[in-house]
């Protein structure tokens, strides 16, 4: 099994047949490449600029900005352990989580560094959000969500930007590294909580992917594309329609002494909305049973169970 790559300009041309091929995916293996996804390649680049320049501060700098409740700020190497069943020493991986910035307002302090640098970080968040409410739509024309229920906007009217969400922009570093353990990861096994995930790879590989038959796919790094991928929250709500799949980030050998980058954005529903049954014939009635659940309740849960504060 692989990952499809999806030609997104199809999405203007042929929106169904291009939701479908997206639908395909996030049944399948819950990940899939989009090229021609419309977030331009220099934004991108200036964000990883932003994310080695932050990483090179010293342990003290960015201890300051340590991670939150609201799940905001750094966490330092081994303080997170994704798969604590498998791996005791923690994951050899730092990030950065941020908050939705709102008309140049982050909603926590942030090192000089990306204060001086507010206007470019809310765009490229913005331009994040425009392309998961592109990818929210094509989800609701697949799932041929009526007219009357709000058909290709479904999904979209429960994530608005403005909304209190548990959306986040993460960047992550896993530096480079001499020699390891067989058992030392750079990311542990791990789904992720939102609706959808866009991660941004850059030169170094080491992302695998979990496949239904039980083997772990090597993710390619092409410097076209960005990967998304199904998140718990989804797999939920569509009664495990779309899969939200265990990935991980381990060490290869011909790039363990080099440093990886990556960039996470979070996609998530809006905190207050109820997950409640989603109006498509593709999600049987025995299926859409109430689940009486907020998509914050449901993040909540989740988050507890991953973080040592
Ligand atoms: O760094 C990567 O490639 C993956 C990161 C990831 O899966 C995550 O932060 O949830
Ligand atoms: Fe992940």
């Amino acid at each position: 099994m692989t990952i499809p790559i999806i030609d997104f300009s199809l999405f203007e041309e042929d929106p169904l047949s291009c939701s479908k091929q997206i639908r395909t995916a996030s049944e399948s293996i819950g990940f899939f490449f989009l090229k021609n996804h419309g977030i331009e390649r220099e934004i991108i680049d200036d964000m990883f600029k932003n994310n080695q320049e932050y990483f090179n501060l010293s342990f003290e700098e960015k201890s300051q900005y340590r991670i939150t409740r609201e799940n905001q700020g750094y966490t330092s190497t081994h303080q997170e352990t994704l798969d604590p069943d498998n791996h005791t020493s923690g994951d050899f991986k730092e990030s950065f989580n941020f908050g939705m910035i709102h008309d140049g307002k982050p909603p926590q302090k942030l090192p000089s560094l990306f204060e001086k640098n507010l206007i470019a970080l809310e765009s490229f968040m913005k331009s994040c959000h425009r392309l998961c409410m592109k990818i929210l739509q094509a989800f609701a024309i697949a799932l041929e969500i009526g007219e009357t229920e709000g058909g290709k906007h479904w999904f979209e009217r429960r994530h608005r930007y403005e909304a209190k969400s548990g959306t986040t922009l993460r960047i992550l570093h896993y530096p480079a590294m001499n020699q390891v353990n067989p058992e030392d990861i750079r990311a542990g096994s791990h789904s992720d909580y939102g609706s959808v995930t866009i991660l941004f790879q850059k030169d170094i590989g080491g992302l695998e992917v979990l496949s239904a038959d039980m083997n772990w796919i090597s993710v390619p790094v092409f410097p076209d594309c960005i990967l998304i991928n199904i998140g718990d929250l989804l797999e939920f709500w569509t009664q495990g329609l779309f899969k939200s799949t265990i990935h991980r980030v381990v060490f290869r050998k011909e790039t363990l002494n080099q440093d990886r980058y990556s960039i996470a954005y979070f996609c998530h529903a809006e905190d207050d909305v109820r997950l409640d049954p989603i109006p498509s014939r593709f999600i049987t009635a025995d299926e859409k049973g109430g689940k009486n659940m907020t998509a914050g309740e449901h993040l909540k849960e989740r988050l507890e169970r991953t973080y040592k504060y």
